[in-house]
């Protein structure tokens, strides 16, 4: 008997079944940013998702387009160069595969750092032309993270109207970290078949306040419906890429201070047999102080809220210990 050895990382990644094509989620929300009706908009999408896409935004496609064609000259690297630039735990950097510290594994590589109030990363993290134009997609990215927050305030009633945006503006110490992932074709999937796929960065949500995601034109990622089905499972879609957009998750940290009335949003990559997917994250973390508390304007006359006291930090902190799938949340449940 011939037992064909399969390399032993892609062993190490979870297969998935693939979605078919019918699941290509036509009903995603889409919120354009310069029109009236916006704040409106987004509100209901929270509530309805946790998630939507963004256009109408104003960042220049050059912006976006002089980051990807940096990244990808990244990536397209030697692999001994990469793993200079790594590797991603501790502090920041290059990192494959591996996902945080507790032993997620996705088919993926990435770049991942914090980033200053200035809405830079690190000098030594990166070569100037990478650099530059990674600070400037940032730049953009926290303006759409701060246009959205107001937006939510504005929808929601919420006086100041900057509560939430002050959380991550500039100047404000906030907590921001930033990420470029990196999804090659998986070529191990090539003939096992339509029905199935294997897990880029598997299901989770993001602790923050929101993520501002863009990616190239190549789908992958997929979003839980608030809804389980008749059976109780979880009814994953696939949202259609768009590079021209941006896609904004809700975060635990949101969840809390609307008091769940936004969830967070469950999310996952899968891979493309055939196509590389290259997406930005621009995840929008408070300070590390910040008490995160459901606003007082958002709770009724008596209702109290859903969450034990915590800070950024201290949720950060504990987000850390916890594998990508985890409700990280269960523990600040009263
Ligand atoms: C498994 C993990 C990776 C993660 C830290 C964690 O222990 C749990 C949260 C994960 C997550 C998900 C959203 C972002 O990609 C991320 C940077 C974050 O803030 O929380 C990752 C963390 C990571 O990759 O370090
Ligand atoms: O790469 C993507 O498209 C999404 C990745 C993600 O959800 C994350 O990095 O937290
Ligand atoms: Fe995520």
């Amino acid at each position: 008997m011939v037992v064909l050895a399969q390399p032993p990382v892609v062993d190490q990644i979870p297969l998935l079944r693939s979605p078919g094509p019918r699941d290509s989620f036509v009903g995603v929300p889409v919120v354009d940013l310069s029109r009236p009706g916006a704040a409106r908009a987004i509100v209901d999408a929270c509530e309805r998702f946790g998630f939507f896409k963004v256009v109408g935004h104003g960042v220049p496609a050059a912006t976006m387009d002089r980051a990807e064609s940096e990244a990808v000259r990244f990536f397209a690297q030697a692999q001994g160069d990469k793993d200079r630039a790594g590797p991603a735990y501790p502090p920041f950097g290059y990192g494959s595969k591996r996902i945080g510290l507790n032993g997620d594994m996705g088919w993926l590589e990435y770049l991942l750092f914090a980033v200053d109030d200035a809405a830079s990363i690190p000098d030594a993290c990166a070569a100037p032309a990478l650099r530059s134009a990674l600070n400037e997609y940032i730049a953009a990215a926290r303006g759409v993270a701060v246009r959205v927050l107001d937006a939510v305030a504005e929808g929601l009633d919420v006086a100041p109207r900057d509560a939430l945006s002050g959380m991550v503006a500039a100047g404000t110490g906030s907590d921001q970290v930033f990420r470029v992932n990196h999804y090659p074709p998986c070529p191990a999937l090539q003939g096992r078949g339509s029905g199935c796929t294997a897990t880029g960065f598997g299901e989770h949500t993001d602790p923050q306040l929101v993520s501002v995601l863009r990616s190239n034109g190549t789908s992958g990622l997929q979003i839980a419906l608030r809804d389980r089905d008749r059976d109780g499972a979880a009814q994953w879609v696939s949202v259609p890429s768009d590079r021209d957009a941006f896609f904004v998750n809700v975060g635990d940290s949101l969840q809390v201070l609307t008091n769940g009335r936004f969830k967070s949003v469950k999310h996952r990559v899968v891979t493309n047999s055939l196509k590389s997917r290259v997406s930005f994250i621009y995840f929008a973390g408070p300070p590390l102080a910040q008490r995160i508390a459901p606003l007082p304007q958002l709770l009724a006359d008596g209702e109290e809220s859903l969450y034990k006291e915590f800070t950024w930090g201290e949720y950060k902190k504990a987000a850390y210990k916890t594998r990508l799938g985890d409700n990280r949340l269960a523990q600040f449940e009263k």
